[in-house]
């Protein structure tokens, strides 16, 4: 349903001290054929025969056409300002002469929008015209000829004190007032005291809800029980109101003021006085300011900037309604808070009835013909009035839900002739249960849990608790009932499950502990390939049957497999650098232990390390060469325990070995092994074992890298170390680790000055050992230096060979000689000698090997001066 804005006219009497009307407004009714001036007219009434025009000047849209300014039709008759013989004619249903009353006007136009308001809708009524029609005349009215607000206001407590609309219904108003004025485009609150005539009143915004309604936040609203509640509300509230005096009106309205009336209605169930709807109205009523001609108002510069405020925003109104009138996809609501604020009256979901109020004197004739022109575009508005009720009712009670013969249950509906079968499936037998048990044809329930508790509980348990009922129950409450003791029921048979599950849960997690600590008990090999890690499962799956040494070995790998799934628990929870960090600290202890000729643990830890950098494929494959080397130890050593002569190929232990290793690397075949003539047991068991660890390392090696790897690439810093504990243990030798590597320097500001102050100590050494390079180094070289030896670009490695060049040489890379000899000996893992330089050192060393490149303006270095912004830097830090 759409309704269009409705307009009225108000043409207002002549005020004195104005010039005598000159009759150029007229106010024509068809009914009596007659047009009527304002008051005290000078001029006899308007000549019908007068020439008309079918517009209403150039601007006009939607004037009807006619013939001369008779009374052949309803609406205004302007003359021409110009040439007063030319007529411009708007057609309005609604046109009050200067003779109207206020009560006329609001009998005819306004009382029936309060019935709309009570409907929950929302009415706007918005007095219009230039300064000093009588927009507030309408609005308010003096105390003794009240205009439409307080009109409003009593005739909505009239209806709420005799609010019975039917039989059945009684119906309670609650209204509640707030007010705001927008003043220069910012709005404040009425209803707020101010602390003196200044504007204190903070400024409100507009905002707008999820639903799209515009709302000015942080509104007060007060509360009105009576017409007499609202009046000393009202009055209080205006006297706030900005007013001056202008040249046109001694009580000029600056502002644009809003009045809202807030109707909340409930509707009453009279049987059970219970609210059953609540509806929620409102009437805004608008007081615009009026538009000013600045020649005309003789308005000061304050005034002026009011003046401008006012004909802004209602200049923007015009463009709203004309966007409106033309179908524009952007309607400039927000062009204006006025705008903004009216959105809802404005192609909204509002009732409108805009009052045009009209002045006769002839000054405001082109203003007038404005105002009609603005009315004429508003009525062809349309919104859509949106009722604002809603039903407060509490959904029936369970009990009241259709009842159903319990002994002859619906039929489904895919049963019925005709009727489309059901989407859901459904199982045979099984019958739509309501959430409180009852079966319920039109409730929906959910298929699974209607059906569960349906196989749970069961008709016949129903048909158990209806017999259990006392006589002299209603239907209802029999009902009522039933569904309690089926809930009831329902809950009791779900905990009892949820118990039954719980109990169940324990004994299985009782039952794998026993298994836990019971490592020679049998175990299926599905729970080894599913507990062990991923890497050992396969080579245990092959070889079923491992004994019970060996069995005894797994359980206590396997416990510390749970304790490494504890360290990926506390993994999970540390961040990146910690878990790093920690990793870091493992592989350090690992290499302690491995230092102190204790392997196992060591291997253990490198593994402990996975758990916290688990993508360290290095790590990874020291796991497995880990089980293999355990594994092949195990072995070795039964094999030596059992045969005399050490190296017996053809012992059971080693046959196993071989078959092991062979498992990795088929086309792989052990190599015999090397075993000396005369060696005591345990050390011919080490040597078994290492042999077969070499051979199933090498094939686990061309597993993992089938196009082959080199050693370094297969381990890196850490994969030497076990390759070398390897090598320790097959040639009974002592292991030595490797140096830590030197950390590489940061490149910070303060190590780059750092490293400046050094080159230049380098420098005063180098020259005077007289070998080095002059302190003052030319252009020239200085280029083709940096072109060869930016620092950002030399990578480790490359430093690591210029180290030996360098030691080979006794120069650096540019050919410089150094005061220090490099001690690397170039040994074949890179280990340094027991007096050889610390990694500090070392790398002290590369730092002296720097070389920083002044600016062209500096030739020579001055140690310990501060660096120039100019210097280019071209060399730092490695
Ligand atoms: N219908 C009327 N009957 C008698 N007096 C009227 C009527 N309409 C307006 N007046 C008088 O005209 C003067 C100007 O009216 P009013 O202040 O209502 O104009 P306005 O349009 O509100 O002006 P502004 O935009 O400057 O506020 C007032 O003195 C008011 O009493």
């Amino acid at each position: 349903m759409s309704s269009k804005v409705k307009i009225a006219a108000r043409l207002r009497p002549r005020l004195p001290g104005e010039p005598p009307d000159d009759g150029g407004v007229r106010v024509c009714h068809a009914e009596n054929s007659s047009c009527s001036t304002g008051a005290n007219s000078s001029l006899p009434p308007h000549d019908a025969n007068a020439n008309s025009s079918t517009g209403a000047g150039p601007n006009t849209s939607g004037s009807s056409t006619g013939s001369g300014a008779s009374g052949s039709f309803t609406g205004i008759a302007v003359a021409n300002p110009r040439d007063a013989s030319q007529i411009f004619r708007f057609p309005f249903t609604s046109c009050y002469d200067a003779d109207a009353t206020q009560e006329e006007i609001f009998n005819a136009d306004v009382r029936p929008l309060i019935d709309v308001a009570w409907s929950g809708v929302t009415v706007t009524i918005f007095a219009y015209g230039v300064t000093s029609s009588g927009k507030t005349h309408t609005m308010q009215g003096p105390p003794d000829d009240p205009g439409v607000i307080p009109r409003v206001v009593e005739a909505l407590f009239a209806k709420s004190s005799s609010s019975s609309t039917s039989a059945n219904e009684t119906e309670k108003a609650e209204v509640a007032v707030s007010y705001i004025e927008i003043y220069k485009d910012d709005v404040y609150d009425l209803l707020v005291a101010r602390e003196n005539a200044s504007r204190l009143a903070p400024k409100l915004p507009v905002r707008e809800n999820e639903a799209g309604a515009v709302f000015v936040a942080g509104l007060a609203s007060a509360p009105v029980a009576s017409v007499r509640d609202f009046q000393g509300v009202y009055n209080t509230a205006t006297a706030r109101r900005s007013v001056g005096a202008t040249l046109l009106n001694r009580a000029s309205s600056r502002s644009h003021a809003v009045l809202t009336l807030n109707i909340k209605v409930r509707v009453l169930d009279p049987a059970t006085n219970a609210i059953v709807k609540v509806r929620e109205g409102k009437i805004n009523l608008v007081d615009l300011a009026g538009s000013e001609n600045n020649k005309l108002t003789g308005n000061d510069p304050s005034r002026m900037a009011e003046s401008a405020a006012i004909n802004k925003s209602l200049s923007v109104l015009g463009q709203v309604v004309h966007a409106l009138n033309t179908g524009a996809s952007r309607i400039p609501y927000r062009n204006a808070k006025l705008t903004r604020i009216l959105q809802d009256a404005l192609g909204g979901s509002s009732v409108g009835l805009l009052i045009c109020n009209l002045s006769p004197a002839a000054k405001f004739r082109q203003d007038t013909l404005n105002t009609l022109n603005f009315a004429v575009r508003t009525k062809n508005i349309e919104n859509k009035p949106a009722v604002n009720e809603r039903d407060v009712r509490p959904p029936p009670p369970p009990a009241l839900a259709p009842k159903i013969d319990l002994a002859h249950p619906p039929k489904p509906l895919a049963a019925r002739p005709g009727a489309r079968p059901s989407l859901v499936p459904r199982p045979t037998g099984a019958m739509r249960v309501s959430s409180v048990g009852l079966p319920g044809a039109g409730a929906y329930q959910p298929p699974s849990r209607g059906e569960s508790r349906m196989s749970m509980i069961g008709v016949g348990h129903i048909e158990k608790e209806k017999e259990k009922m006392p006589p002299g129950l209603s239907e209802a409450e029999i009902d009522a009932r039933i569904a309690r003791a089926v809930e009831a029921e329902v809950a009791r048979r779900l905990e009892e499950k949820e118990r039954e599950r719980e109990r169940e849960r324990e004994k299985e997690a009782s039952s794998s502990r026993q298994r836990t600590k019971s490592p020679n008990s049998k175990r299926s090999p599905k729970s080894k390939g599913r507990e062990l890690p991923p890497g050992l499962s396969p080579l245990l799956k092959r070889h079923k049957d491992l004994d019970d040494e060996l069995q005894a070995r797994l359980a206590e790998l396997e416990r510390k497999f749970e304790r490494g799934n504890r360290d990926a628990g506390l993994a999970d929870v540390l961040s990146p650098v910690s878990k790093k960090k920690t990793g870091r600290a493992y592989v350090a202890l690992a290499r302690a232990h491995s230092e102190q000729g204790n392997l196992q643990i060591a291997l253990d830890l490198y593994r402990r390390a996975e758990t916290y950098v688990p993508d360290n494929v290095k790590l990874k494959e020291r796991w497995i060469l880990f089980i293999v080397h355990v594994f092949l130890c195990r072995v070795g050593e039964s094999a030596s325990a059992s045969a005399s002569v050490p190296s017996a190929p053809s012992s059971r232990a080693a046959s196993r070995a071989s078959r092991a290793a062979s498992v990795s690397a088929p086309s792989a075949p052990l190599p015999p092994a090397p075993v000396p003539a005369r060696v005591s047991a345990p050390a011919a068991s080490k040597l078994v074992s290492a042999s077969r660890l070499a051979a199933a390392v090498s094939a686990l090696r061309r597993v993992s890298h089938p196009r082959g790897v080199s050693t370094s690439a297969l381990g890196g810093a850490h994969g030497k170390a076990i390759i070398e504990i390897e090598w320790a243990v097959k040639n009974d030798k002592a292991f030595k680790p490797s140096p830590k590597r030197p950390k590489k320097a940061k490149k910070t500001k303060a190590k780059i000055k750092e490293a400046e102050v050094e080159v230049g100590e380098m420098d005063v050494d180098v020259d005077g050992a007289g070998q080095g390079a002059p302190s003052g180094m030319n252009d020239r070289r200085a280029r083709s230096e940096s072109a060869d030896v930016d620092a950002g670009q030399v990578s480790d490695d490359q430093m690591e060979v210029d180290e030996v060049e360098s030691s080979l040489t006794g120069r650096d890379a540019f050919g410089h000689a150094f005061g220090t000899e490099l001690t690397n000996t170039g040994s074949k893992r890179g280990v340094t000698d027991a007096g050889m330089e610390t990694p500090a050192k070392r790398a002290k060393g590369k730092k002296q090997r720097v070389v920083m490149i002044e600016s062209d303006e500096e030739d020579a270095y001055e140690p310990g001066a501060a660096p120039r912004k100019n210097r280019r830097r071209v060399g730092t830090v490695a």
